[in-house]
């Protein structure tokens, strides 16, 4: 073969691998400033769980230390809870060898816990083996505040009306596929408005804060959901075997208020601050809507007031 004939290709070929070169230079500069400006904790991991790539976004995470993050396992990188939480995920990812979307919480510098939704997928070698995953993870802590906060009741802390509009759909499913029974009640402060009237708007609000403490100790279950639905109105949508136990948990709330025994002058027999409620009960087969329901506990209500207050009816 002639060699100096070749000196031609050679130079072209080695001209075309710098172009490529460069274009790679060109790729990899992109993607080292993606990395470094993402407000994303973005990450890789071996198949033991040793990280290894970790974003400049890492630096808001408790405890992290850039020159000592690369290699090492998140065993040895975060406590035992947490880890077990970012490995499981990667694991999965791993090995159903698809993208897991799941919620992570992590500390911050500032030791506030984050929540972070995190996408995990799997990266192949070049013989399309599995061997490590990466993690791709946006803070979500402010929005799911936001979120949180359009739905709850400042002064109780309870879930206000547009959230009980939002759930009732899903608890009536949930109810249907257990076989149980649904309640809904509504409770009511008797006579709010003298209470008010006589001892001020902070002492009343104090009223609905301990009513709203009455219902959560005696709903408490997982599943319960108590709700503030407007000024002195309270609901409750909670499931059992049957209405003797809804009523039986309907009277622990009655018996809770009354050992709050908060004085009200104008509330006789027993001038102390006492709830009216009704309830309307949905058994698993029925097919009624939320107006329809609401409209029977809210009737029930009505005959609660109507009979004498301090009562539930149904
Ligand atoms: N302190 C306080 N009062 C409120 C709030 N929201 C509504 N109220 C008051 O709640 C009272 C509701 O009274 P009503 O529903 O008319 O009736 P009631 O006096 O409770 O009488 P009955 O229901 O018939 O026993 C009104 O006086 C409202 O001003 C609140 O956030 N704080």
């Amino acid at each position: 073969m002639d060699e100096a004939a070749n000196v031609p290709a050679l130079l072209e070929e080695i001209a075309r691998l710098r172009r490529e070169l460069a274009v790679l230079h060109g790729h990899n500069r992109v993607f080292n400033s993606l990395l470094d400006n993402a407000p994303l904790l973005i990450s890789t991991k071996d198949l033991e769980g040793r990280i290894t790539m970790a974003n400049r976004h890492f630096d808001v995470l408790d405890g992290y230390d850039a020159a000592n993050f690369v290699g090492r396992s998140v065993f040895e990188l975060f406590p035992p809870e947490i880890a077990e939480q970012l490995w499981r995920n990667d694991r999965r990812a791993a090995l159903e060898q698809r993208a897991v979307l799941e919620e992570e919480a992590v500390h911050h510098r500032d030791k506030t816990l984050h929540t972070y939704m995190t996408v995990k997928f799997p990266l192949y070698d070049e013989h399309g083996q599995v061997n490590a995953t990466c993690a791709v993870s946006t803070d979500i802590t402010q929005a799911r505040a936001a979120e949180d906060s359009s739905v709850t009741d400042e002064l109780t802390g309870l879930k206000n009306r547009r959230y009980f509009n939002m759930r009732f759909n899903e608890e009536q499913k949930r109810a249907r596929r257990d076989g149980r029974l649904l309640t809904l009640l509504l409770l009511d402060v008797d006579r709010f408005k003298q209470y008010n009237d006589h001892y001020g708007h902070p002492a009343g609000d104090a009223v609905l804060q301990a009513v709203a403490h009455s219902m959560r100790a005696a709903l408490h279950r997982a599943g319960d959901l108590c709700f503030r639905i407007g000024g002195d109105e309270f609901a409750c949508l909670y499931t059992s075997s049957g209405t003797e136990e809804s009523l039986a948990l309907a009277a622990e709330i009655r018996t809770a208020m009354a050992a709050h025994a908060i004085p009200h002058r104008d509330n006789p027999p027993g001038l102390l601050v006492t709830l009216s409620m009704g309830a309307a009960f949905l058994a698993a087969g029925a097919e009624l809507g939320l107006d329809q329901l609401y409209l029977l506990a809210d009737q029930a209500l009505y005959r609660a007031k109507h009979l004498g207050r301090d009562r539930i009816a149904t």
